[in-house]
């Protein structure tokens, strides 16, 4: 039926994206625990409140040593060790990594270079040779990461290192997932009469990598006022909608947004498949954005204005997408983007096949979309779109 819908109103793929990109209101800052800040954008600068390492420490096992040597041992350091009076010429301590180095060391003589005699050791040292400076990873005071960085691992690592319990950050912005038809099922598989819901199970995982947390996933029946309930009781900051986006008799997210009074800044979208997609804001800034019923269909929906405004919501730029060569080419739509599922090989984009819009096959067995311009002819390469929102974008 792809015909006889009029595409002329729908947004570019481009523009749609950068709409819900642009109108999703960035959520408040807000100081959390370091575990419940993994997925969250910081909101202000990571800033060191004290240098890291905060004292000389040794970089290996071995001696911290004074003067050429040969050194008499006259202690040891251990990493938990308190303060030791300083070194002076001739004298070492043995010290293990990340021990505190006593003032007046030369450097650290690692253990497997020395020669040990009773309380002596002999070997040559270099001048500052395995001590980590104070300060070498950061100074107090010194901006550490900037605001909008996605705090994972490695940031609550570093947080931590640097003496914080809590992160100020935008919080995931809530997202709930109504599914319309009422010809979906639960369970058991598809027959006449009977569909087994696929974008419910699906949504749960693409949301949370998107950095959104899931509220409630909930299947309505097809009717009006049960979606104009559920909208308008939702208390989450995007609410996406599937089935109900075409033109048929059961399809009442539009006159539902009226109802409501919503501004629908994206009417259609020219993509294939997916060009049913709306996207409308409430008047209290919430968000809702209509994904087609047909599951590879509402996939491209999500991946478009629905990642986009969760994005934006979380405060972050729109990934740019890298080009990738299309051996072979492709073929390009006259007005709308193609959303084809890829493979991303050595030789470039590959596209897999079972691209329908009702199937979720190829997207399953996929690591992107290819965007394909709409154009006259034959497309050699295009940009890639991740099937998972969650992949780290390379700078641009
Ligand atoms: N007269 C027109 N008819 C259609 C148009 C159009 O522009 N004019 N667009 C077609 C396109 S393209 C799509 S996509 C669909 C969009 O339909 P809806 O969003 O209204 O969704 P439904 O009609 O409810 O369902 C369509 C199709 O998808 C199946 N479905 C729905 N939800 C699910 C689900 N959660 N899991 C699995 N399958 C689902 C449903 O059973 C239908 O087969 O409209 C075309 N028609
Ligand atoms: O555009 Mo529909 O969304 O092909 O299936």
């Amino acid at each position: 039926m792809h015909g006889r819908r009029q595409v002329t109103g729908a947004a570019s793929w481009d523009s749609a994206r950068r709409v819900a990109h642009l109108v999703a209101r960035v959520g408040a800052g807000v100081s959390v625990g370091l575990q419940d800040a993994v997925g969250c954008v910081l909101a202000g600068p990571l800033v060191a409140t004290a240098p890291v390492p905060p004292v000389d420490r040794a970089a290996m096992d071995g001696y911290a040593v004074c003067g050429v040597g040969p050194w008499r041992v006259v202690g040891e350091v251990g990493v938990a060790s308190p303060s030791v009076r300083g070194l002076v010429d001739g004298e070492a301590y043995g010290i293990t990594t990340g021990a505190a180095v006593p003032a007046g060391a030369t450097g650290v003589v690692r253990e497997e270079d020395v020669l040990r005699d009773g309380e002596w050791v002999r070997g040559s040292v270099v001048v500052g040779r395995h001590i980590r400076r104070a300060g070498e990873e950061c100074r107090a005071g010194e901006v550490v990461l900037p605001t909008g960085v996605v705090v994972d691992g490695p940031v609550v690592g570093l947080a931590a290192s640097l003496g914080l319990s809590r992160l100020v950050v935008v919080p995931r912005p809530v997202v709930d997932v109504l599914v319309t038809g009422d010809e979906l099922v639960q369970r058991g598989s598809s027959g006449v009469g009977r569909v087994r819901d696929a974008i419910g199970p699906m949504m749960p995982e693409l949301v949370t990598r998107a950095g959104a947390e899931l509220g409630v996933v909930q299947q309505l029946a097809d009717s009006r006022a049960a979606l104009r309930e559920a909208i308008a009781g939702s208390s989450a900051q995007v609410v996406f909608v599937s089935g109900s986006s075409a033109a048929g008799p059961a399809d009442h997210l539009r006159p539902v947004l009226n109802e409501l009074a919503a501004e629908l800044l994206v009417d259609g979208v020219a993509c294939r498949p997916g060009h049913p997609q709306a996207l409308a804001r409430l008047q209290d800034d919430r968000l809702v954005i209509g994904l087609p019923g047909n599951p590879f269909a509402a996939l491209t929906a999500f991946l478009t204005l629905g990642v986009a405004a969760i994005t934006g919501r979380r405060g972050l730029p729109l990934a740019r997408l890298p080009i990738a060569p299309i051996p072979g080419g492709i073929d390009c739509h006259p007005h709308s983007t193609r959303l084809v599922p890829v493979r991303v090989t050595d030789q470039g984009a590959v596209p897999v096949g079972h691209a329908g819009s009702a199937m979720l096959r190829g997207a399953a067995a996929a690591d992107a979309l290819a965007v394909v311009d709409p154009g006259p002819a034959q497309a050699i390469a295009a940009r890639l779109l991740p099937l998972d929102p969650g992949a780290r974008p390379w700078a641009g």
